[in-house]
């Protein structure tokens, strides 16, 4: 029987408790929306078709819970994902300034080359904003800098290292404005941002799908090689769906090509 996709991409939604992301994925594939706050208990999925420049895209989301007690679970499907939400509240400090641990965890447990996508959620809400939408665009670029500076209560000229790879080193010089962090981290954390509001449609379907574009755009290698076989009548899709068998990070050995 035909396949109905050709690719199949995994995608993750973290962040802190509440921010939205359950309802982010309730909104983008069931086109639904629940005012009620039940916490995601380890991780759920939900699975959707969308096209994108002529491929049938099948994109497995995963919605981690945002509480600590689960993160040691949470933090085993990172290593299976080819993009990830990074999610806070527009109406909530807090949340966004949890960004930093959150990309921090990123680099530490997901592939490298994974693609990744700041949101800043419940848009809608106007009145209760504490996080401004300059401060969403900037943390996705050179302001992460100054998040981590807050986060880590960093000092000037001292050197924090976050992250087991040590990748992340942080030089602040009191008289350039750390300046050299600052290029640094844009170039490694540059990320597309979106606004989005679950409740009322705000930029969901845009993300998801700038998201899935980011993600078949690192793999255009692959792509390549499917296309052409695809043109050999051969058949393109080459997964085998998993909706409805959830697989722990133990069993996840088959289903992508990327
Ligand atoms: N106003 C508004 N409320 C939202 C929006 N998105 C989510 N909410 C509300 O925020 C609360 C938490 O939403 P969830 O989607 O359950 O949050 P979560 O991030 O999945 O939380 P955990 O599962 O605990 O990690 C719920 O009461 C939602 O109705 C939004 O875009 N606007």
């Amino acid at each position: 029987m035909a396949k109905q996709y050709d690719v199949l991409f995994r995608l993750l939604l973290i962040g802190d408790s509440g921010v939205g992301k359950t309802c982010l994925l309730c909104r983008f594939t069931d086109n639904e929306f629940h005012s009620s706050h039940i916490s995601t208990i380890g991780v759920d999925f939900k699975m959707k078709t969308i096209e994108v420049d002529g491929i049938k895209v099948r994109i497995q989301i995963w919605d981690t819970a945002g509480q600590e007690r689960y993160q040691t679970i949470t933090k085993q499907y990172y290593r299976r994902a080819q993009g990830i939400f990074l999610v806070y509240d527009i109406s909530s400090e807090r949340s966004y300034q949890h960004i930093m641990k959150w990309v921090s965890d990123v680099d530490e447990y997901a592939p490298e080359g994974v693609q990744k996508i700041l949101i800043g959620n419940k848009a809608d809400e106007e009145q209760k904003r504490q996080v401004g939408r300059e401060q969403g665009q900037q943390v996705s670029g050179s302001e992460l800098a100054n998040s981590i500076l807050r986060v880590f209560r960093c000092l000037p000229g001292q050197v924090l290292r976050a992250g087991t790879q040590d990748s992340v080193t942080i030089i602040r010089h009191p008289r350039t404005s750390h300046c050299s962090v600052r290029h640094w981290l844009a170039k490694e954390y540059g990320m597309d941002f979106y606004e989005t509001s679950a409740c009322t449609n705000l930029n969901i379907k845009e993300s998801f799908t700038r998201l899935t574009e980011l993600v078949l755009q690192a793999h255009r290698k692959e792509l390549d090689g499917l296309r052409t076989r695809a043109s050999n009548e051969l058949a393109l899709a080459e997964l085998e769906e998993d909706e409805g068998k959830p697989e722990g990070p133990a069993n996840s050995s088959k289903t992508c090509w990327c």
